[in-house]
């Protein structure tokens, strides 16, 4: 295996680690904004598979990076369990609301989903045939928790709080819900590694949210349940799941879910999970996405500081979120240079 970013996936320690970014295909990037324009509205981005691909492939061109993730959104698979979606130019998505069981009744079965996404699929094959032989292509997919949080708000939220209004006043609903989500999840991500996806990442973005047994039965249980309908379908498939702010319950996460890596954000220091979550598996992070607004020295000592913190064992260098688009494309390019020497 020459891939270095599977080879870490597998459990290598590498000298240097291999290194990708959440967002690299993205605003702050001119070349990005060029296509997305061209494209007239995000969504048209995600289902023409030819752009697609080429804001997939930009980042690699214009850095290297070791992987290279999918262009798609986490809200597409409620577009394709048949809630509407758009998206409002600086405010961001809207969807139609799941609240009660006659909206959760209008949702398609799961298997449904491949209709509208083999568009995706498509990208996937495209994406393999164009990548460089050493990057590796990453799959995704939303958590059940957090697809849930945007289906029943119809939006984004602060702290999530529709969702948990229907998760403490209607259980029934609600687990239905996500049974429905993590079934759709497998499916897609079943045929992203079909079409020629070669490791697939869980996005949990709002898990942090989720509190004690909560955490366990929404965020570890339905991770768990994905991960392993995808390894009987796939075996050897590898997996990244991204509890966002996990806190302690970062710790056992790899043995709790049967991830092969788990993403840290910054909000854990990198010396913890060092001790405490690498032992278990390759972990993935986790620097402060606003030093590559910022720049200068931190961006530096930090960049130096996560990499030798996790030297010791398997580590994929990426940021504790994504790159925002007021991010300087010269610091990524010095986040490199001190990574690679
Ligand atoms: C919660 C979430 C979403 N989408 C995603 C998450 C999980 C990760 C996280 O926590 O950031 C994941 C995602 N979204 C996008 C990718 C593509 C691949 C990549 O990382 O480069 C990935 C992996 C493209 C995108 N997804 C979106 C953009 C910006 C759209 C544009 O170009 O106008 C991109 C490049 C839009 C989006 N998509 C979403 C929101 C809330 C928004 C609006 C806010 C924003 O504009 O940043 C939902």
């Amino acid at each position: 295996m020459t891939k270095t970013l599977l080879r870490a996936l597998a459990g290598e320690t590498l000298e240097t680690p291999p290194v990708w970014m959440m967002r690299q295909a993205g605003r702050y990037l001119p070349e990005y904004k060029q296509v997305r324009e061209k494209a007239g509205d995000f969504l048209t981005l995600c289902y023409t598979p030819e752009l697609a691909a080429e804001v997939t492939l930009q980042p690699i061109r214009r850095y290297g990076f070791d992987g290279a993730i999918l262009f798609a959104d986490i809200l597409l698979v409620p577009d394709a369990l048949g809630a509407d979606l758009w998206f409002v130019k600086g405010e961001g998505p809207r969807l139609s609301t799941v609240q009660g069981e006659k909206d959760f009744e209008a949702l398609k079965p799961a298997a449904d989903v491949h209709e509208r996404l083999s568009p995706v699929y498509e990208t996937i094959r495209i994406l393999r045939g164009e990548l460089p032989a050493d990057t590796t292509l990453i799959g995704f997919a939303g958590a059940p928790w957090t697809v849930a949080t945007y289906m029943i708000a119809g939006r984004g939220t602060p702290d999530q709080g529709p969702a948990h209004t229907l998760k403490n006043c209607d259980r029934q609903v609600f687990d239905r819900l996500m049974q429905r989500i993590t079934d759709a999840t497998i499916e897609y991500l079943s045929a992203q590694a079909d079409a020629g996806a070669e490791a697939v990442k869980l996005f949990d973005s709002w898990a942090g949210s989720l509190e004690g047994p909560d955490f366990e039965q929404y965020a570890v249980q339905p991770a768990r349940r994905i991960i392993s309908a995808l390894k009987e379908r796939h075996p050897g498939l590898p997996v990244i799941a991204f509890p966002r702010e996990a806190r302690a319950a970062y710790e056992g996460f790899h043995a709790a879910t049967g991830a092969d890596c788990v993403a840290l954000d910054q909000s854990v220091s990198a010396e913890w999970a060092a001790e405490v979550v690498q032992p278990a598996g390759c972990v993935q992070g986790n620097l402060d996405p606003s030093l590559l607004v910022t720049g200068g020295p931190p961006l530096i000592s930090e960049t130096k500081r996560i990499r030798d913190a996790f030297s010791g064992g398997p580590h994929i260098f990426n940021l504790g979120h994504g790159i925002t688009p007021d991010a300087d494309p010269d610091n990524v390019t010095k986040m490199l240079e001190e990574l690679r020497g």
